[in-house]
């Protein structure tokens, strides 16, 4: 298990010829994934929909484990997608989290592509849990618990995991010191810790899990308006630049299918076969920031989202939390 540093895959573009608008159905056109299996969370609203559409649409036996698993089989019915699977799962409750899994490993399906996709964002100070931050406990511990009970059938599958990120990375890595902001909170640097920790997240299980053939990938989608800015008003919109006083978007917002296109890349394109541990973007890797260009804000990758010392340590960090670990 592990790999050598010669082995590790480059931060560096492949050229994979889809651009910035480029949809998920695209990135899948022509491909059959019959006979493959995938579970994507938050697979219901804005990306994780278009996620399970196009996986779906390729063949692939999707299952959405999901908060409010009743509405969720009305908006996949009503989306045309009434054969995808339907399980309760609140990743903010560990419980919940672990008896999915169990119901998942007795459900004898296989699991080829597992896309942690769920999340929320710059909310009012929460705890879930025994008293983590939400954001942290849902978007990145929730998740960490999910694959690693997922572990048996994820090596068996010689599978994918692609964890959601953001260009909210830039915003912090991890506060070690005080992981659930106990000593005062922030929405944004929690949001950019927990969106920090996805990515770390997916360089440290490629590293171990890239022996068992599971590699993990790191997937900024971009900039989408969805249900995710709920907590935000347009002021805060406006002063982060995302959109002007009229209400009107900056350039460069996509539309959820366009916003699920780097998932469905990292988890099904053939360019990634014998890589991970990357962070990606616009299906393709994504560059190191460039500080000197004026999309730094919002495209390239942090060193600190990708570096393999925070990454361990975050994960032993997970471990003692959770209490759970695959590679333990
Ligand atoms: N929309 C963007 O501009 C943007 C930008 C960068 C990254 N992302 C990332 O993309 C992913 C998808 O976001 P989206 O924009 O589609 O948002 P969304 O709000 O439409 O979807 C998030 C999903 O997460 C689910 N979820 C939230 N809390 C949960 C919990 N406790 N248990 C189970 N499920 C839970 C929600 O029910 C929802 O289905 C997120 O990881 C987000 O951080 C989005």
């Amino acid at each position: 298990m592990g790999r050598s540093d010669s082995q590790k895959t480059p931060q560096e573009p492949l050229g994979s010829g889809f651009g910035h608008y480029a949809a998920a159905s695209e990135v899948v056109s022509g491909v059959d994934l019959s006979g493959t299996a995938a579970v994507v969370t938050g697979g219901y609203s804005g990306l994780g929909l278009e996620t399970v559409r196009a996986l779906a649409g390729a063949g692939a036996a999707v299952t959405v484990p999901a908060r409010r698993a009743e509405h969720a089989r009305g908006v996949l019915e009503e989306a045309g997608l009434g054969g995808v699977h339907v399980f309760d799962m609140d990743l903010g409750d560990q419980a919940s989290v672990k008896r999915f899994a169990a119901d998942y490993l007795d459900s004898g399906q296989r699991l080829d592509l597992l896309v942690n996709n769920a999340a929320i964002m710059a909310c009012p100070e929460t705890r879930v849990g025994p008293g983590w931050e939400a954001q942290f406990g849902t978007n990145h511990l929730g998740h960490y618990t999910l694959a690693n009970l997922l572990w048996p059938l994820l090596a068996d599958g010689g599978a994918r995991v692609v964890a959601l990120s953001s260009t909210g990375h830039k915003r912090s890595g991890i506060h070690f010191d005080d992981p659930q902001f106990t000593r005062g909170y922030d929405k944004w640097e929690a949001y950019g810790q927990a969106k920090t920790a996805n990515s770390l997240f997916a360089v440290w299980l490629d590293e171990l899990g890239a022996g068992d053939g599971v590699r993990a990938f790191a997937v900024n989608p971009g900039g989408i308006m969805t249900g995710l800015q709920r907590h935000l008003t347009q002021e805060e919109m406006v002063a982060a630049g995302w959109m002007d006083a009229s209400g009107k978007l900056r350039d460069g917002f996509k539309t959820p299918e366009q916003g699920a296109a780097t998932s469905v890349w990292a988890g099904t394109s053939p360019q990634l076969d014998g890589r991970g541990g990357v962070y990606c973007e616009d299906c393709d890797i994504a560059r190191p920031t460039d500080p000197s260009s004026e999309l730094a804000r919002f495209m390239g990758v942090d060193p600190h989202a990708v570096d393999p010392g925070p990454a361990r340590r975050l994960w032993e960090l997970s471990a003692e939390l959770t209490g759970v670990n695959a590679f333990g």
